[in-house]
């Protein structure tokens, strides 16, 4: 197996003991990239594509020997799929799928269901690249009148959240986004890894981001650079005050990797190059 480095900050530093290891990923391709739009809370399934890589994150794993415990999941059908595609892959379904809103993708209010290639070409390729990736914009809410707005909000999922409906986001920064998922990490999956289980979590582009921030001491300027593949493993390895020992390593063909990230960067240009 080969493994890429990702440059981070916090990992560059001194030598220390790998304590806990933990998997981040972003769930295989949703049904809405190939249609180019931001799909954030609407929820759309997997492609063929996102199922094939699902699959293949499970294998990968198997093949290195790797025995999960628990699987973290957002509301949303594609982090769950990728779960369930990824455990049987394992052959491990039995793993507990916990599912949580505040892993789910980043609330990109107004501009749900809009087209990134038609928005670079009416506002520029730089400003959807700030808006898709810098750290603390916060986009115009979603409102009743936009056409998603009645499929997520009443979405019996919402009522078994531990907020309100009503004080559920209607647009996110990325800052909220870590915001909100931040007391999760906190309070109930590092007591799971503190226990010595190994984690997974099948998260979506922007909250794995947001975790990966935190983790990784990314700085807000740096953070905007940083773009995930889908349906690829990261694996962070922590010390026992829960600081990076090492990069973070995304698994998998590397090649294949540059070309996944690139995928997705060039979503938000006019033309596609890949
Ligand atoms: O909301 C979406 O469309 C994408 C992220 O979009 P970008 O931030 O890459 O534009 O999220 P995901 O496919 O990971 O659930």
């Amino acid at each position: 197996m080969m493994f890429f480095t990702f440059v981070a900050a916090a990992a560059r530093q001194s030598f220390r003991m790998s304590k806990y290891k933990v998997f981040v990923m972003r769930h295989g391709e949703g049904a809405w990239t190939k249609e180019n739009r931001f799909c954030s809370w609407v929820d759309q399934r997997l492609s063929e594509d996102g199922v094939k890589e699902a699959l293949a994150c499970g294998h990968l794993l198997k093949e290195a020997g790797y025995h999960l415990d628990v699987v973290f999941t957002s509301l949303l059908s594609r982090s769950i799929h990728t779960a369930w595609l990824l455990l049987e892959a394992m052959e491990q379904e039995w793993v507990p799928v916990v599912r949580t809103w505040r892993l789910n993708e980043r609330h990109y209010g107004a501009l749900i269901g809009l087209n990134r290639a038609e928005m670079a070409l009416n506002h520029g390729e730089e400003q959807v690249k700030q808006w898709r990736r810098s750290y603390d914009l916060t986009l115009p809410p979603i409102d009743e009148s936009h056409p998603y707005f009645l499929e997520i909000y009443n979405d019996r999922r919402y009522s078994t959240c531990d907020v309100s409906k009503e004080d559920l986001p209607k647009s996110e920064s990325l800052k909220d986004v870590l915001e909100r998922l931040q007391p999760y990490w906190d309070g109930t999956i590092v007591p799971e890894i503190k226990r010595g289980k190994l984690v997974l979590i099948s998260g979506h582009g922007n909250s794995c981001r947001a975790l990966l921030k935190h983790l990784e001491g990314i700085s807000d300027a740096d953070i905007v650079n940083v773009t995930l593949p889908t349906g690829t493993p990261i694996l962070i390895e922590l010390d026992e005050n829960f600081r990076p020992t090492k990069p973070m390593q995304l698994l998998g063909d590397q090649e294949a990797i540059q070309a996944a990230i690139r995928k997705v960067e060039d979503q938000g240009k006019v033309k596609q190059t890949t």
